[in-house]
């Protein structure tokens, strides 16, 4: 009567080839050095002598997410192929939120995405009247 063998799997079981930020800690140095970019895994161990922009950085950002850094160099085109060969696979589970990026964004909402929609009529209307200005 009594079925031992029933699975019920109530934990979310990790998907193969997936990489969670607890696993990713765990190379963080020279030895085995991986990082996240763009919600990929990557093993960057065996790169890190050929990095144009050093080894130093590179560890500076081992076992967490390096987009930030990675996108705010400007990487080549040339340098974003380079990243399948180094491919682990997906990254699993949540990354750790930069609490010091809330201090910029909690307050002055509007000023700091580009100029304000306003600014284009405005302009316009400045430009018009310049133009009469010069004609008349
Ligand atoms: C696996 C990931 C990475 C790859 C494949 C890579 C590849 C490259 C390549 C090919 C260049 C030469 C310039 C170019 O083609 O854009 C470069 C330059 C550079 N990289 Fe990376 N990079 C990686 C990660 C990073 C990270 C996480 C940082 C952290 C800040 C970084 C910092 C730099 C810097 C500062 C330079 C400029 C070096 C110079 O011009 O003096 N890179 N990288």
């Amino acid at each position: 009567m009594a079925e031992s063998s029933t699975s019920t799997s109530a934990a979310p079981v990790q998907p193969e080839g997936t990489y969670s930020l607890e696993q990713m800690k765990e190379h963080n140095t020279r030895e085995s050095l991986w990082m996240l970019l763009h919600d990929k895994v990557y093993d960057i161990t065996a790169f890190m002598d050929e990095h144009p922009g050093g080894d130093e950085v590179l560890i500076e950002e081992a076992g967490r997410d390096a987009t930030e850094a990675f996108e705010d160099v400007g990487h080549s085109d040339e340098a974003r192929e380079m990243l399948p060969k180094m491919l682990l696979g997906d990254f699993y589970g949540e990354k750790k939120s930069k609490s010091k990026k809330s201090l910029t964004s909690a307050d002055g909402s509007s000023t700091s995405s580009g100029f304000p929609i306003w600014v284009v009529p405005v302009a316009l209307v400045a430009a018009f009247l310049a133009w009469r200005v010069f004609l008349a």
